[in-house]
């Protein structure tokens, strides 16, 4: 079928037979489905290595992944998933390539972007981390006065801090005799207070994570870092306990960095997708470089399978179509991401930006404004946790809230007790497709009084038909971790790339920033207001009147 050139992906007939489709089966309930057809779980799930994905408690059909596939190809996604791969400059309103998939190729691979085999650019990179990690892992990297490195404190924000966190917290049992990491990211003096009143210069490195290098959060953070440091210890002993990872070189030079403490990455990588670049420092500090290579190895074996495996046995395609089933064709307007892994508790933290930052846009890559829904509202906490704070509204809500439960099969603690969690989880997924009809109800009531039984019937209903995904994973490990967060933002490319939009860049964001930079220097008692509307201006005359006196 011919790709569309212009963003009419609302046109095309597919998209009419999807709605039609969503009109005819909308009441299906998914337990029904379930009685009919004892292959369901068979059919409608797909292991990869280390990674289960059940996507059987859904409200789809045959049909349903008939048509939704129809619908990748009539927007052309091989045709987009092969431009990303080969480096085009896809992010087409920054005039930029998208290959973070190039940062976990092995070592000998080629890829010529615009005459030139970036995979040797990324492994000498690589090669300097790693090289510089095990320095001071070991204790060879020593601070001031000889002593080796206890603490490492990343100052960063966004991409260039959530990935990380993340990894290093869902690895922590690979920790093994590293240093402790702490993550600032908040422009908040707080942030940065709390954390450093518990360290000790002398022993502490400090990483300035930031791919502008003219992020105000981390830079105000990373000049406040480097005053606590100069005012204890000196300015002549920042070499040993300041670097950064960024890809503007001049900038750091400017901060006073040596050029042997930069560790570099390129425009082609978005920060939300940049954790396994040298922003991954901190995660390969904590965690040692073997880990780390195996996180790389993981998202490349998910990058394959992504590129290599037919879009109806595709992890992230089968995700991001059923995605947009719900999404565009049912309307629900969020997504629910819960993690059964303490380890990964920011995980729907870091797939918030990914996917939000990444869809949350209303106009198309050709710059027409897009006339369906685009991404959801992403969110979510760790399960259990969950279950004692919101899903009483999933349960008995009148929301549609799609759901992924990711469930490791092993944990790294206690079996017995893991094995609640596991059990918790499964439950959740059961009770929240089947759900409980008035009839059952009644019959778990029986002997009741009438008028009472006409009282708690319907509140002890519960509607189900509420879809989840499952990702089992063996276990929580750098490879499953890996392949993890690229099967997500594999996902996401797919959605951005069927509703025709850039998922590369975040004028939003950029706006954000501009915004404070106005109202900064008016909440100064004497200067100037602009004009602004009478609420703003009101919050401002506020926080003048305290802070006069
Ligand atoms: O790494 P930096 O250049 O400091 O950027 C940090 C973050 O800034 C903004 O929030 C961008 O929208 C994010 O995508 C980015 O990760």
């Amino acid at each position: 079928m011919a790709a569309i050139r212009f963003n009419d992906i609302n046109a095309s007939q597919v998209w009419a037979k999807l709605h039609q489709h969503q009109r005819a089966t909308r009441y299906v309930a998914m337990r029904e489905l379930f009685e009919a057809d004892p292959q369901r779980f068979e059919r409608f799930s797909l292991k990869l290595d280390g990674l289960l994905l059940d996507y059987s408690k859904n409200r789809i059909s045959e049909r349903t992944l008939e048509l939704l596939l129809e619908l990748a190809d009539v927007a052309d996604l091989s045709g987009w998933m092969a431009r990303m791969r080969a480096g085009e400059r896809i992010n087409v309103s920054e005039n930029r390539a998208v290959l973070h998939t190039a940062l976990r190729l092995p070592k000998d691979a080629v890829l010529e972007v615009e005459g030139r085999n970036i995979v040797a650019d990324v492994h000498e990179e690589l090669a300097r981390i790693r090289d510089f990690s095990r320095r001071v892992r070991s204790g060879l990297w020593r601070g001031h006065d000889g002593r080796a490195v206890t603490d490492v404190v990343n100052l960063g924000i966004g991409g260039s801090d959530l990935g990380p966190l993340l990894a290093t917290e869902a690895l922590a049992p690979y920790a093994q005799g590293g240093p402790r990491l702490h993550y600032v990211s908040n422009v908040d003096p707080a942030h940065l207070a709390r954390t450093l009143a518990r360290l000790d210069p002398a022993t502490t490195l400090f990483i300035i994570a930031s791919k502008s290098f003219t992020t105000p959060e981390t830079l105000l953070n990373a000049q406040a870092a480097r005053r606590w440091f100069v005012e204890r210890v000196s300015e002549a002993a920042i070499d040993k306990h300041f670097v950064a990872v960024s890809t503007n070189e001049a900038a750091v030079a400017g901060f006073g960095i040596d050029a042997a403490n930069r560790f570099g990455f390129w425009d082609w990588v978005g920060g939300r997708y940049s954790v396994w670049s040298t922003v991954g420092l901190s995660v390969m500090l904590a965690v040692g470089p073997e880990c780390f290579d195996e996180l790389l190895a993981g998202a490349h074996a998910m990058d394959e399978h992504f590129f290599n495996a037919p879009f109806q046995v595709n992890m992230p395609v089968l995700l991001a179509l059923i995605g947009i089933w719900y999404n565009t064709f049912y309307g629900a307007h969020t997504h629910a991401i819960m993690p059964y892994d303490h380890g990964l508790r920011r995980l729907p933290a870091h797939i918030q930006q990914l996917d939000m930052e990444s869809n949350g846009k209303r106009v198309g890559r050709y710059g027409e404004r897009l006339d369906f829904d685009t991404g959801p509202v992403i969110w979510g906490e760790e399960g259990v946790n969950s279950q004692h704070a919101f899903f009483q509204l999933l349960h008995q809500g009148t929301r549609l809230v799609p759901c992924d439960f990711i469930v490791p099969m092993q944990g790294h603690y206690d079996a017995s007790q893991h094995q609640v969690l596991v059990a918790n989880a499964f439950a959740q997924t059961e009770a929240l497709m089947r759900g409980k009809t008035g009839t059952e109800a009644m019959a778990e009531l029986a002997g009741m009084d009438g008028e009472v039984l006409d009282m708690l019937a319907p509140q002890k209903t519960f509607p189900g038909n509420q879809p989840s995904n499952t990702l089992a994973l063996d276990k929580v490990t750098p490879h499953s971790l890996g392949m993890l967060l690229a099967l997500y933002e594999h996902k996401v490319f797919v959605q951005g790339a069927i509703w025709g939009l850039n998922s590369f860049d975040q004028w939003g964001v950029e706006y954000g920033k501009a915004l404070a930079r106005t109202i900064l220097p008016e909440l100064n008692p004497g200067k100037n207001v602009g004009v602004h509307d009478s609420s703003t201006t009101g919050l401002i005359s506020h926080y003048r009147q305290l802070h006069e006196h």
